[in-house]
């Protein structure tokens, strides 16, 4: 398949998982062909997916030779849906390796944005031996801000959209979510919308999940040594969910950590800043 022709239909996949407590049909896009392999995990926003955060972020990659798998984690998009009582970063982390070993994939790099960056941390944690380089954005569980005061402004209007679901809410939520708002277009909007929309139980299980287990992202910053992976921080220096002094506090605990961060950038750096973004991580996986 060449890089220009793929789209989300055509490179949709279902698998069914065991892992675990966990039994979970789960959805993923696979795209492209090569010896080695990018994941993509997606941010916990609403109607999100791995389509949805990283559609800019593919063809490059693909282009360059890599398979490029994208997981939508259980609870979101045309995955499963689950209440999560414990660590969700964990869950994710348990359903990514539940769907390598079904794919026969050893070893692969990942790329994680927020609660995706989160779920990475706890993947090579557990799982040191399957992991080639790590790209980590806006998230990786470092402990909370020295500066910001926590739940952070988009954390809380997160929180807003899932309980009450409409346009409005969405509209608050996207407009700290980036730094250039201009670049949010009506159909944007809508996609997302109607994204959430088609998977109430989806959105129903977060807020459950959140009561049940206000902690969902535990704080793996003592444990951050651990990880002897190479990896490339990205972070948004507005970014308005995860503060860009938790990429320090990551970079600290990290031994083989390099940190960028973009000027007039929110918290979706693959996107607002894509062009450059691209180049980066294919720079950094390559050398
Ligand atoms: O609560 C956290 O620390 C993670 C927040 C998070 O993952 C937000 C991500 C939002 C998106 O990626 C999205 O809505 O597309």
């Amino acid at each position: 398949m060449t890089a220009s022709v793929f789209t989300e239909a055509s490179t949709s996949r279902f698998v069914r998982i065991k892992e675990g407590d966990l039994d979970l049909q789960l959805h993923y896009n696979d795209v492209g062909q090569g010896a080695e392999t990018v994941v993509m995990l997606h941010g916990s926003g609403p109607g999100a997916s791995g389509w949805a955060n990283f559609n800019r972020n593919i063809e490059p990659l693909v282009t360059a030779g890599y398979r490029v798998i994208l997981l939508d984690c259980p609870g979101w998009s045309k995955s499963d849906p689950v209440v999560s009582e414990g660590s969700r970063s964990n869950l994710n982390a348990s359903a990514l390796k539940g769907l390598l070993d079904v794919l026969d994939l050893d070893r692969v790099h990942i790329i994680g944005n927020s609660m995706g960056a989160h779920s990475t941390v706890a993947f090579a944690l557990e799982n040191p031996e399957r992991i080639g380089k790590l790209i980590l954005m806006g998230g990786g569980t470092g402990g909370p801000s020295a500066f910001v005061p926590q739940p952070t402004e988009g954390i809380k209007l997160i929180g807003a959209l899932y309980r009450e679901p409409t346009i409005e809410n969405l509209k608050k939520m996207m407009s700290v979510f980036v730094f250039d708002t201009s670049s949010l277009t009506e159909e944007l909007f809508q996609t997302r919308l109607d994204n959430l929309l088609a998977r109430r139980d989806h959105l129903e299980n977060f807020v459950k999940s959140s009561t049940l287990n206000p902690k969902q992202f535990p704080d793996f910053s003592h444990r951050l040594h651990e990880i002897s992976a190479e990896t490339l921080l990205v972070w948004g220096r507005e970014d308005r969910f995860v503060p860009m002094d938790t990429g320090l506090r990551l970079l600290a605990g990290l031994p083989k950590a390099q940190l960028h961060v973009f000027n007039r950038c929110g918290h979706w750096a693959q996107w607002e800043h894509a062009d450059t973004f691209n180049r980066m991580v294919l720079d950094f996986l390559t050398h």
